[in-house]
């Protein structure tokens, strides 16, 4: 074998670390012109060639592509005031109706100033009240103020009726002060950010507190890791909201919020009073990651453009 094509040979491996497609049909064209020169190396150069794409797909597939698998959109270490990430609507939402409301631009908007702490403290503590009534066998319980819907053993029970059984009430007046005010702030930055009248976006169901930690599953509600588009997973959301309760990283690990997308998966992190919103159809395909330590609250609130969807604020019962 001549010392140029060895010398080739060399800068092709070279090359093909490089990791990109382009690299290797550049690489490929590079080989022919050596073969040419010295007919009695074709078979070893295209056998080590082989062997050396197989080499960059493997490293591609299991170390490139790991590295790159993850990128932390919002970390949980900064405090921001708004973050936005655009993306191309999908269109799931090209046979409804709703103009004016339905989304016509898309993305994700995390905003840690809309909020306040305090106001986030008020809301885990009554989630923490709520959920002391009930709470899922497995790792993810859910209550709903609206429609009164607690976690109880591998099954539901209605919060209201329970706690009028036992003569007591879970929600204060400031309770639902608070919860209604951070509900309205809420409508209106999906409002602002996506262009939508308020008055034509309306709040719907299942809007609710979770709570996520390690025990294993005894039911699919419990399964909180798997990705999912939340326009099919909750048929009227048209926008997504999630006010989290707990940080990433302090009162938990593993648990976050991550934005599948195909170059990369998209990591939202998770810190108290953190709100992340963004519209619900397959644009968005999404997943939280399994806890491996710890204790994660959060609310989704929903919004939907359908009237006939939307819900009423909780009151006293
Ligand atoms: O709690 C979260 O971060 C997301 C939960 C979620 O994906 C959902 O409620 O549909
Ligand atoms: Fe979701």
């Amino acid at each position: 074998m001549s010392e140029k094509v060895v010398r080739q040979r060399k800068s092709d491996k070279h090359d093909t670390a490089g990791k990109t497609k382009s690299n290797g049909k550049k690489k490929s064209v590079k080989i022919k012109e050596n073969a040419e020169e010295d007919s009695s190396s074709v078979l070893p150069l295209y056998l080590s060639s082989a062997a050396v794409a197989l080499f960059s797909i493997l490293y591609y597939v299991f170390v490139y592509q790991e590295d790159a698998g993850y990128t932390v959109f919002v970390s949980a270490k900064d405090k921001v005031d708004k973050v936005v990430y655009t993306v191309k609507c999908s269109s799931d939402y090209d046979t409804e109706k709703f103009e004016g409301c339905k989304p016509k631009k898309c993305g994700r908007t995390v905003m840690d100033n809309l909020i306040t702490e305090s106001d986030a403290r008020h809301l885990k503590e009554l989630a923490e009240k709520g959920m002391s009534y009930g709470g899922s066998s497995g790792g993810a319980s859910i209550l709903d103020l609206h429609s009164g819907a607690l976690s109880s053993g591998t099954q539901f029970i209605n919060i209201y009726k329970f706690l009028q059984s036992q003569n007591e009430a879970l929600l204060t007046e400031e309770d639902l002060r608070i919860y209604s005010k951070v509900k309205d702030k809420i409508h209106a930055a999906i409002a602002s950010e996506f262009g939508v009248k308020q008055n034509q976006l309306y709040l719907t169901s299942p809007t609710f507190f979770s709570r996520m930690n390690t025990t294993p599953p005894t039911t699919k509600h419990d399964e909180y890791w798997h990705p999912h588009i939340d326009k099919i997973t909750y048929e009227s959301f048209h926008y997504t909201s999630l006010l989290y309760l707990s940080t990433y990283g302090s009162d938990f690990t593993g648990g976050r919020f991550v934005f599948v997308d195909k170059d990369t998966n998209r990591t939202v992190e998770p810190r108290l009073g953190r709100i992340s919103f963004f519209t619900s159809g397959s644009e968005n395909l999404h997943f939280v990651e399994r806890l491996v330590d710890g204790v994660r609250y959060a609310i989704t609130i929903s919004f939907t453009c359908d009237p006939s969807k939307a819900i009423q604020n909780p009151a006293i019962r």
